[in-house]
């Protein structure tokens, strides 16, 4: 088995950003941040997303380079969150807030938003990529059953696309890469700016 050096270290806890970023052919090591992902007061969820994001690549940069005084591999992090209505679409606290959220998406739009960023030695670079997704309608037995499934637990918006949730997608405009975490078309623009190349 051919071992290959990292190209870069990626700042998440996600399985789902690792697939993403393999299916790429791109090396990485992860190393995860764990941030207050409480929203400030008054800010907007595009606010909020771009900071979580560049927080959890600043915050796994300034560890690696305070603990090796070497130079350090570019940082990926990034932050996935929805809006409906104004309101944001999270993770889960609970099957109560599975319900609550999954009801006000059924047979409507909302939106998913992902920040990208990326730490290297000139600085943070960011991009977010915006989808709207199309529900159809969901019964409460629906929501019920998904939820045993165990499926929504840690996903923002209590619904997962690349897995049973693709059930209840009528329809995508944007990124599919994005709704599930990691957006590859502007993850790529973005490492390409710091050297890394796919291709
Ligand atoms: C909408 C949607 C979200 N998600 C996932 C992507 C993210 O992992 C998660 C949103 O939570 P995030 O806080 O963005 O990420 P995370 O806590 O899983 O990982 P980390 O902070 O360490 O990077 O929801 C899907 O897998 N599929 C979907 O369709």
């Amino acid at each position: 088995m051919q071992v290959h050096a990292p190209q870069l270290i990626l700042a998440s806890a996600s399985p789902r950003r690792r697939e993403l970023l393999a299916q790429i052919g791109l090396h990485f090591v992860v190393q995860t941040a764990d941030v207050d992902e409480t929203p400030l007061p008054g800010e907007t969820p595009a606010a909020l997303v771009e900071r979580l994001a560049i927080l959890k690549a600043e915050t796994v940069w300034n560890t690696r380079r305070g603990v090796l005084h070497t130079p350090v591999l570019p940082v990926l992090g990034s932050d996935t969150l929805g809006i409906l209505n104004g309101e944001l679409l999270i993770k889960p606290r609970d099957f109560e807030h599975a319900r609550q959220m999954l009801r006000q998406m059924s047979g409507q739009h909302h939106e998913i938003l992902t920040a990208v960023a990326l730490a290297t030695t000139i600085g943070v670079q960011r991009v977010v990529s915006r989808s709207v997704v199309k529900f159809r309608a969901i019964t409460d037995a629906e929501i019920l059953a998904y939820w045993e499934t165990g499926e929504p637990h840690d996903k923002a918006g209590a619904y997962a696309i690349q897995g049973l949730g693709a059930i209840f997608v009528e329809n995508l405009q944007g990124s599919y890469s994005g709704v599930m975490g990691l957006p590859l078309f502007e993850t790529t623009q973005l490492l390409a700016v710091a050297g890394i190349h796919t291709l």
